[in-house]
């Protein structure tokens, strides 16, 4: 089902001021939303990004059914995100992708109703006010979640060690020690322009709690590279859940 955003305020470094329709089940910042740059308005008061990701952090690479998601030593302010919009710190705890079955579409936000093959959500929750992942996701100010698009092109050299990783966790539920990534080679070469809004998560339970930031500047991974989610994908059976 197609979610819509309500008409209001973003605070975002190019605001998409809101005017489309109301059609909202549920909340009233619901994720994802079209991203209508042409409206988008100049804020500025936003920071540049601050990310500062500890490698060693990184623990594992899961299948949970229909995506893969690589999970963090969240226990400490080790691999953190702070300024653009935010004010406070917050920590990473996993990264993920969201594929579709082709390459014609995947992400889940879109630019002027352009979909992308694929959309990255580095996950953190704020560790200057709660002392959980599970506790922060429950709260308004709880999530900070950078969007980063991809698009198949040149080989992404940093995400190979992952791709690498993959056919190990094939099957739903599989699990592998994957460790010493640094996530920031995921991040866009420009991670000053981006967009920012109040919404929540993108699959249930769908909280409102996730200030998101979605960067205007995409990556790249090659056709070999995305066939190899792919693989993992056709491997997992049963229906989406969410993660
Ligand atoms: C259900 C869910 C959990 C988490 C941590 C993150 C998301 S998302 N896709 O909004 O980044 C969804
Ligand atoms: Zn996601």
């Amino acid at each position: 089902c197609s979610k819509v955003q309500e008409a209001g305020e973003y605070n975002t470094k190019m605001h998409p001021m809101w005017q489309g329709p109301l059609v909202v089940p549920g909340g009233d910042r619901q994720s994802p939303i079209d991203i209508v740059v042409r409206k988008s308005v100049f804020d500025s008061e936003l920071k540049p990004l601050l990310t500062n990701y500890d490698p060693r952090t990184c623990q594992q690479i899961w299948n949970n059914g229909y995506s893969f998601l690589v999970e963090y030593d969240d226990t400490a302010d080790k691999s953190t995100l702070e300024g653009g919009p935010l004010q406070d710190k917050f920590r990473l705890c996993q990264f993920h992708f969201h594929w579709g079955e082709s390459n014609a579409w995947g992400s889940e936000h879109t630019l002027d109703r352009r979909l992308f093959p694929a959309e990255l959500h580095l996950v953190h929750w704020n560790s200057n006010k709660y002392s959980l992942f599970e506790e922060a996701v429950m709260e308004e100010n709880g999530l900070a979640v950078i969007g980063v698009f991809l698009k198949v092109g040149k080989r992404h050299e940093g995400l190979q060690k992952l791709v690498d990783a993959l056919p190990a966790i094939r099957h739903k539920g599989s699990v592998v020690e994957f460790t010493k990534f640094d996530p920031a080679c995921l991040l866009p070469t420009n991670t000053d322009d981006y967009w920012t809004y109040h919404g929540s998560l993108t699959t249930p339970p769908l909280t409102e709690s996730v200030t998101w930031i979605v960067m205007k500047q995409h990556i790249e991974v090659s056709h070999d590279q995305v066939c190899e989610v792919y693989e993992v994908k056709y491997f997992s059976h049963g229906c989406y859940q969410g993660f």
